[in-house]
């Protein structure tokens, strides 16, 4: 079952995996400052939806995988997320 939501987020530059459990973002911010200040900022909704995003960071660019371990798959916590990443990445 698909959440609500997840066509837009689909339409406006995150992509689904093949097995569809999960969404997948590469951010590309200045520099690793701004990189670095969108993590801790992600990590504080992270805590607080207690919903944690897959993520690595190499300089610059930060690229996320969200999916919900304990559904198996996608669910509103993913849409949640995904549209708190765009907000502070100003996507
Ligand atoms: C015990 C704790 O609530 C769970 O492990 C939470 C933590 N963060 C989580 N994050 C994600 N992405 N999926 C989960 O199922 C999940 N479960």
């Amino acid at each position: 079952m698909k959440p609500d939501g997840l066509d837009a987020l689909l339409e406006s530059g995150w992509t689904l995996s093949s097995d569809e459990i999960a969404i997948r973002r590469s951010f590309i911010f200045k520099n690793f400052n701004a990189a670095f200040a969108f993590m801790t900022r992600v990590a504080m909704v992270a805590e607080k939806l207690d919903h944690h995003p897959e993520w690595s960071n190499v300089y610059k660019r930060v690229e996320v995988r969200l999916t919900t371990h304990s559904a198996g798959g996608l669910t509103d916590l993913d849409v949640k997320m995904a549209r708190k990443m765009d907000e502070f990445a100003g996507q």
